[in-house]
């Protein structure tokens, strides 16, 4: 059975959920590092009141015993802190002449669910739709990333990422080893590699903010230490790169995604995009560059896989656009009361963690056994095929 899991849980209902069936036995859970995922997701300059409020942890209810996970699915559980001040809201159904109709969503927000949703599903209160839409779930879809990449850890495998753009301003190139570009952009309020960036990133969205706009931007994800051979052409779900991103684009607000060079590899000629190939002793068969970000026939190809991501600008804005509302079908200016002007820093760790997610599944199913002794062995017998290629 190949890894995978699904999500529960509303933005202001009590909690959110995740089962994360066939993970292996005896993989050892590090809860302070999956803690801190979830802490590293909140952190972000431009982010709304809600933040303060959440102080998300993630509790693992089911599958794992005495710090090794059993083979059992992996129940985890986020909080929602801020569910204490929606309870009357999210549990009193908004009669008509009752104060609580007051508080039922009529006015879709452009650029959200809300209207889509709402038709799709037939609902009259569009706070059905915006308590799932909302990315809140994106917490234990990094609580779930964060056991995907202590598996991943075990092998050596590495992940990390960085802020390239925020709206109009644009971080500067860099070739950092992924060391390095992982504590400079741990430091950073925006997920940057230089500070003077980080600055004006900062002004930027302090003054789309104070303009009652929001901002998107573009995020990479880097991972190293990867064997060659993850992933298959022979069928095109089995492709690791369409896979990676297809999670990508499952992320709340992103709009595109490209591995490698991604659309530039359209401007180029062949001989300015394809790596290269080289072998020697030591590092068997390697690559002059990687302009293909890791991958060649939906199978990694040693390299560190580089793939991107675009977010658009968050939809709810206190700056009014037109809309319609669904009770009276009158227009009216969409305003709002909280929101994130800026959550592209943030989107940058869900995307190192829906990443994660599908290396390691690909992972499994190339080396899959029920216990990590079960892995390690398969995976170390494929090590010596290669080296004997
Ligand atoms: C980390 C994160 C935080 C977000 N915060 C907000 C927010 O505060 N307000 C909002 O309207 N949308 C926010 N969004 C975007 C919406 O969730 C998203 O636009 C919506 O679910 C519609 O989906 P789509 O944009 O993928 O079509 C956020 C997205 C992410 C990834
Ligand atoms: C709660 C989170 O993000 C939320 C995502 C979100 C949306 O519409 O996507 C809307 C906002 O929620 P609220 O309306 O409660 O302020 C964000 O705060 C989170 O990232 O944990």
């Amino acid at each position: 059975m190949s890894l995978r899991y699904l999500t529960a849980g509303e933005t202001h209902g009590p909690q959110l959920t995740a089962i994360v069936e066939g993970m292996p036995s005896n993989l050892r859970i590090d809860f302070e590092a999956l803690n801190f995922q979830l802490l590293r997701r909140q952190k972000g300059y431009g982010r709304g009141r809600r933040m303060q409020i959440e102080q998300d942890q993630a509790d693992i209810v089911g599958g794992v015993r005495h710090g090794q996970t059993t083979g059992a699915p992996i129940a985890l559980v986020v909080v929602n802190n801020d569910w204490k001040h929606w309870t009357k809201i999210m549990n009193v159904e908004p009669m008509e002449g009752t104060d609580e109709e007051k508080r039922r969503v009529h006015r879709p927000r452009p650029g959200h669910a809300d209207l889509n949703g709402g038709l799709k599903y037939d609902l009259k209160d569009l706070r059905n739709v915006l308590e799932r839409s909302s990315a809140r779930e994106t917490a234990v879809r990094v609580a779930v990333g964060a056991l995907a990449r202590q598996l991943l850890e075990v092998f050596g495998i590495r992940i990390g990422g960085q802020v390239l753009r925020i709206g109009e301003i644009v971080a500067p190139a860099n070739n950092l080893p992924l060391d390095e570009l992982v504590a400079r952009t741990e430091a950073s309020s925006v997920r940057v590699a230089d500070e003077e960036t980080e600055k004006k990133m900062e002004a930027y969205i302090d003054l789309i903010k104070k303009e009652g706009d929001s901002v998107g931007g573009v995020v990479e994800c880097i991972v190293e230490g990867l064997p060659i051979g993850l992933g298959s052409y022979v069928q095109y779900d089995r492709k690791l790169d369409a896979r990676i991103a297809q999670a990508v684009m499952s992320i709340n607000a992103f709009k595109g995604v490209e591995i490698g060079i991604g659309f530039e590899a359209g401007e180029l000629r062949g001989s300015q995009v394809h790596d290269e190939i080289l072998h020697s002793e030591e590092t068997g068969y390697t690559r002059a560059s990687n302009r293909l970000g890791g991958f060649e026939g939906g199978i990694t190809n040693g390299m560190p896989i580089v793939v991107r991501g675009v977010m658009k600008p968050i939809p709810t804005l206190y700056k009014p656009l037109r809309s319609v509302d669904i009770d009276t079908k009158e227009p009216f200016n969409a305003q709002v009361e909280r929101s994130d002007a800026c959550a592209v820093p943030a989107a940058s760790v869900v995307m190192e963690s829906v990443v994660a997610w599908e290396v390691a599944k690909a992972f499994l199913e190339k080396f899959g056994g029920d216990s990590m002794e079960e892995i390690k062995a398969n995976y170390d017998n494929y090590k010596r095929q290669l080296e004997n290629y």
